[in-house]
Order: structure tokens, then C-alpha cells, then sequence
């Protein structure tokens, strides 16, 4: 069996309860393929998790855009690994380049939150610009390559950009950890996803899903869904 292709939705901060619904029914009600071939994790602010979660279909899953380094405590505004458990929320993105750039994350800030996160049985999605910080065997990390330059910006990579930048990531998984996680890891790609650009990159060897920043806020959502038949075709 390949990997499975992985779409991820990055609400960031966006959304007031209107939306959160109108999007959600979008996503109720959009054909998709069935979730042997696609994995669907959205993303929204923290405040709005448990009732995307709870009104969702069943086969979407739900990621925190964010949690804290270390077990909670007294770290005012902070959420907690623990809590996204108790939640019942299973994946969480880590290392975004929002938060990098404007909050001053760190390579080894985000490797710790990294670690710690999947200590505690969550998911990760664990975001790096051009390098690759971190890594954990034996549980489930998914890499998105995002280049800051795409990001929100409407200039897409290419997928000859983005495979080029995949390929060497998974060369560099096979080299310092395996080749089993090397070709398990899924590697995806996110800056400028759109309904109109995501078959194309679909279609490259080493580009395994996507996530979608502003895109994942439309009904276009469900097209970058549905671009996952183009690794069954
Ligand atoms: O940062 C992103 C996803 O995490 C990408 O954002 P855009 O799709 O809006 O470029």
C-alpha cells in the first residue's frame, strides 16, 4: 500500500460562528472520494474545535492549529497537548511559518513541541520552510513543505519546484532515519493551493496531499479533496 493522500485545511485565523457553520455544511454535503483514498483534517481556531468536531462527518478529522511545549500549567493563554487529548482532537499542526516568523518559534522550540505532542498521542503535522528540523519514528508525522514565499501570496511552486523539494525531504528521511519512514512519511504540500492548481501537483511521485490555507475556506475545498483520484487514475 502507498500513502494514503492527505488533505489538511488551515483555517489560521479566520471565521466567526456563521461561517464556521457555513463552511462546515460545505463540507457536510461535498462528493468526495471515500477515506481509503483521501485523509480530510481541518483545522480552525482553537475556540471553534469542539463544535466543527462535533457537527463534522465522521470521516473528517479536526487538527489544533497550534499547542504548548510542555505539559500545561501556569502559562497564561497557552493550550495543552493533554487538552487537544481530553478533547478528543487528534491531530495538531506544529511550526507553522506564520508562527516563526511572527511569534519568534525556533528550529528547536518547534522540535520540542514536536516531541512532546507526540508523546501524547497526537498526530502532527510538523510544517518546515527549507529545511527539515525534526523528525520521530514509530509514530504518525506528516511533513508540510511549505515555502514562505507561496504562502498566501498566489504564486504557487511549480510541481517540478515541489517535487524537487519533496523527493530530497524523503532522501533525507532515508538517509538519517530510514527508508521504511522514508517511504511511509506523507510529505505535503502547502502555499497557494488551489481548486485550479492541485491536480497538477497531485500528480507528482513525491507529493503525497496538501495544506490549504485560504482555499480551505471555500467550496473549493472539496475539488483539492477530490484531486486525490489522480494518484488512484
Ligand atoms: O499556510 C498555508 C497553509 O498552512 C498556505 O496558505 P495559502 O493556501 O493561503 O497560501
Amino acid at each position: 500500500m502507498g500513502r494514503k493522500f492527505f488533505v489538511g485545511g488551515n483555517w489560521k485565523c479566520n471565521g466567526t460562528t456563521d461561517q464556521v457553520e457555513k463552511i462546515v455544511k460545505t463540507l457536510n454535503e461535498g462528493q468526495v472520494p471515500s477515506p481509503d483514498v483521501v485523509e480530510v483534517v481541518v483545522s480552525p481556531p482553537y475556540v471553534f474545535l469542539p463544535v466543527v468536531k462535533s457537527q463534522l462527518r465522521p470521516e473528517f478529522q479536526v487538527a489544533a492549529q497550534n499547542c504548548w511545549v510542555k505539559k500545561g500549567g501556569a502559562f497564561t493563554g497557552e493550550v495543552s497537548a493533554e487538552m487537544l487529548v481530553n478533547l478528543g482532537v487528534p491531530w495538531v499542526i506544529l511550526g507553522h511559518s506564520e508562527r516563526r516568523a511572527l511569534l519568534g518559534e525556533s528550529n528547536e522550540f518547534v522540535g520540542d513541541k514536536v516531541a512532546y505532542a507526540l508523546s501524547q498521542g497526537l498526530k502532527v503535522i510538523a510544517c518546515v520552510g527549507e529545511t527539515l528540523e525534526q523528525r520521530e519514528a514509530g509514530s504518525t508525522v506528516v511533513i508540510a513543505y511549505e515555502p514562505v514565499w507561496a504562502i498566501g501570496t498566489g504564486k504557487v511552486a511549480t510541481p517540478d519546484q515541489a517535487q524537487e523539494v519533496h523527493a530530497s525531504l524523503r532522501d533525507w528521511l532515508r538517509i538519517n532515519v530510514s527508508p521504511e519512514v522514508a517511504e511511509s512519511t506523507r510529505i505535503i504540500y502547502g502555499g497557494s493551493v488551489t481548486g485550479a492548481n492541485c491536480k497538477e501537483l497531485a500528480a507528482k511521485h513525491d507529493v503525497d496531499g496538501f495544506l490549504v490555507g485560504g482555499a480551505s475556506l471555500k467550496p473549493e475545498f472539496i475539488d483539492i479533496i477530490n484531486s486525490a483520484t489522480v494518484k488512484t487514475a
